[in-house]
């Protein structure tokens, strides 16, 4: 059979399923034409939970939808840029994008985007010690709801008694920090941390060695419950040879331990070992008394630091800021205002249009429905199909008029459709509206 006559289509598609990076494909009208394998778990999809898979991915309109329509609308491809944002499992993802129009000959087919998993790297690249440009103490940390000022008071103890400590908590809590602050209050020794999200048993035999050559110290080991279990082991024999030498550990873990015991995520005798003191820290939407001093405090850091003349956030941002459940935590707060005040000048007060459209997109400002509600439950009551058509039809119509900032025009194009055509829907969703 001569190359010609060989249909590639197959390889094709075996490929785009098992390469390495995230594949997201749309077509003209916006419509997710591919998404592959490596996309999903980036994305932290369970497939089982998706009956309805085709269904929900027409509703995604997360940072990966957006950049894709843009390049849709400008048709300049849109490379290299770096994300950050929180998966559908709560999981800190950092992804680095390129992003392409899809030309058949002259004509523009749809748009591209390849992701590239980069958590891993950036988790060692990016170090809380350097962005505070000092040690990290107790008196560095935002603790003004009363459950955070709990656990900075057992930590305060832990430190004093040297103790070995389990930090729980969803990414993003500052279990790192804390981890950071018991050290620099407990001990003179080097701070060791071993990420253990993809790490191997290289580096592990790196730590035991460093920890031979340096006496004392503390080690801090990032989230255990992702360290495989051949892995667990050796930790596990690590801390009971190097506990006994002057070293503390520390360990994290992003759920309820006992949980991750039972679903053989994490060693009994792992657990046993931390088991002495554990600190749970609450996620940021049980706590939201943390939310605006912790605002207050990034501001006057930034103003110190860069010079600055920012000095807050209006009452609609702080409403925002408080009505949202911020998934990643302090440090998504943080990201977004790492990326708010990178494109301020002279503002004084950040209001909501300095805001980054994501942002605004993801804030669930009044009760409307999210992507999560056109999932298909076994155990709810399954909505008829006219209604749950006509639910997604307000729904998907909305995102894209936000994310043209209220342009019939471009919102029309984007979806293929005339401007009277979609001026009709929106004024039939009004009417709706303003009947209940
Ligand atoms: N209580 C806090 N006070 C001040 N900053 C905080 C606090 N909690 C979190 N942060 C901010 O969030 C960032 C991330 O926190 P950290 O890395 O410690 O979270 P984590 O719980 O270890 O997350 P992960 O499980 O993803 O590693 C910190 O650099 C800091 O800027």
């Amino acid at each position: 059979m001569n190359r010609k006559e060989l249909d590639l289509s197959p390889f094709f598609s075996f490929a785009v399923e098992h390469v390495g990076v995230g594949v997201h494909a749309i077509d003209l009208k916006g419509k997710t034409i591919l998404y592959n394998k490596k996309m999903k778990e980036i994305e932290g999809f369970d497939f089982e939970e998706l009956a309805d898979r085709s269904l929900l991915e027409m509703f995604r309109f997360d940072q990966h939808e957006s950049t894709l329509l843009e390049v849709l609308q400008s048709g300049t491809p849109v490379l290299n840029a770096k994300q950050t944002y929180w998966n559908r499992k709560g999981q800190e993802i950092t992804t680095i994008n390129d992003t392409y129009p899809v030309f058949d000959g002259q004509q523009m087919i749809g748009a591209i985007e390849l992701s590239r998993d980069v958590t891993r790297l950036e988790k060692v690249v990016y170090q809380p010690l350097k962005k505070y440009e000092e040690p990290v103490t107790f008196t560095s940390l935002t603790a003004v709801s009363d459950s955070m000022k709990n656990v900075i008071n057992t930590a305060e103890k832990a430190a004093i008694a040297q103790l070995s400590v389990m930090l729980i908590g969803e990414s993003g809590t500052g279990k790192e920090l804390i981890a950071e602050a018991i050290h620099w209050a407990s001990s003179d020794g080097e701070l060791h941390t071993l990420y253990c999200h993809g790490t191997d048993e290289q580096l592990i035999e790196q730590l035991a060695e460093n920890l031979n050559e340096n006496g004392s110290g503390t080690v801090y080991c990032e989230r255990i419950d992702l360290l495989p279990f051949a892995l667990q082991t050796r930790l596990l024999e690590m801390a009971r040879e190097y506990s006994n030498h002057s070293i503390t550990f520390i360990a994290s873990v992003g759920e309820d331990p006992v949980e991750l015991v039972a679903e053989k995520k994490l060693m009994k005798e792992l657990y046993y070992f931390f088991s002495a003191l554990t600190i749970k820290i609450e996620p940021l939407r049980n706590r939201k008394e943390d939310i605006m001093p912790f605002v207050e405090d990034y501001f006057s850091r930034h103003r110190m630091k860069f010079g600055s003349v920012v000095k807050g956030v209006d009452e609609d941002v702080k409403r925002l800021f408080l009505a949202y459940d911020w998934p990643g935590n302090l440090k998504e707060l943080e990201l977004l205002l790492d990326e708010t005040t990178s494109l301020l000048t002279t503002e004084e007060v950040v209001t909501e249009e300095l805001l980054p459209s994501h942002f605004k997109l993801k804030v669930n400002k009044d009760g409307k429905l999210r992507p999560e509600d056109f999932l298909v439950h076994t155990t709810k009551e399954l909505p008829p199909l006219e209604e749950y058509l006509l639910e997604a039809e307000i729904y998907y119509l909305e995102k894209v008029m936000d994310l043209h900032h209220g342009n019939v025009t471009k919102a029309a194009a984007a979806l293929g459709m005339s401007r009277q055509n979609l001026q009709y829907r929106l004024r039939k969703i009004k009417k709706n509206e303003g009947q209940t």
